[in-house]
């Protein structure tokens, strides 16, 4: 069964074999995260590049896993995914293969990130259509402002929590800002920072 968990990928070595449409978006979302990506491409040019990923043209094979924290097999032939998917079984390193859900070790949910708060959203392939309708649902439900929302509610909680005082009092209080709109507590954290700054002057 997998489990969402929130991983640090900063700094991971990523390799992604395959760079069609699935591979491009697997090695953004992982370069994205702060990941060294090494992408395999079987045929030039890739007119492609993206921060952070390293495009190689060469056939894979199992020495390529040297040195890698995580692999994505994505090209459109099974064999070479079937082929990537053995390599990384016998090393022990978690592969994604883009034709072969029930084989990976993870996979790529669709993700909405407003700041601090992070919605992600899977099917575990049963319905990636699904996956898209619900994302709609949730960007509409979940706007940009969630953002300034969390930012604002990182700094009150911090305040809260700063105060020494009865654990009971306290939980009362994070709950109690979590009815209030953003407006309120976008003012109710300047103040706080406006407080802050002076006491440390
Ligand atoms: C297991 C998983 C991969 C993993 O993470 O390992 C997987 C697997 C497969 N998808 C397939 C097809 C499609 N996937 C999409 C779309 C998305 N697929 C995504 C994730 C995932 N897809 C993972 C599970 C996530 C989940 O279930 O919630 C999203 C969320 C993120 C992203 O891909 O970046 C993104 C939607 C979000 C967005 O767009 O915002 C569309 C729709 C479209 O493209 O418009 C289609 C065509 C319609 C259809 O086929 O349903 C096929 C068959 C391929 C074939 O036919 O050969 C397989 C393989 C199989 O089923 O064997
Ligand atoms: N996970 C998902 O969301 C989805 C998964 N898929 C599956 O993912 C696979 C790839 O799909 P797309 O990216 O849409 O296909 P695509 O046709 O856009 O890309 C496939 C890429 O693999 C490359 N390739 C083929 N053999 C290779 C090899 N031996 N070494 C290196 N590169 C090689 C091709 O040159 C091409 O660039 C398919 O097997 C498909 O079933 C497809 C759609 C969505």
């Amino acid at each position: 069964m997998k489990t969402p968990l929130l991983f640090e990928m900063n700094g991971r070595r990523a390799l992604v074999v395959g760079l069609g449409r699935v591979g491009r978006r697997r090695a953004r979302t992982l370069a994205d995260a702060g990941c060294t990506v090494t992408a395999l491409i079987k045929a030039p040019p890739a007119d492609w590049n993206s921060t952070g990923v390293k495009v190689v043209q060469k056939a894979f094979e199992a020495a390529d896993l040297a040195s890698v924290d995580l692999v994505v097999a994505a090209t459109d032939d099974a064999e070479t995914n079937a082929a990537v998917l053995a390599a990384c079984r016998v090393r022990g390193i978690p592969v994604n293969v883009a034709d072969d859900p029930d084989a990976s070790d993870f996979f790529f949910p669709a993700v909405i990130r407003r700041g601090d708060l992070t919605l992600s959203v899977c099917t575990e392939g049963a319905s990636p259509m699904t996956t898209k309708a619900i994302v709609k649902e949730l960007k509409a439900a979940y706007g940009e402002d969630y953002a300034r929302r969390l930012a604002a509610l990182k700094t009150l909680r911090a305040a809260i929590i700063a105060r020494a005082g009865d654990p009971a009092e306290k939980r009362r209080r994070l709950k109690e800002l979590t009815a209030l709109p953003t407006s309120k507590l976008a003012e109710l954290a300047a103040s706080q920072n406006q407080s802050e700054q002076s006491e440390e002057a």
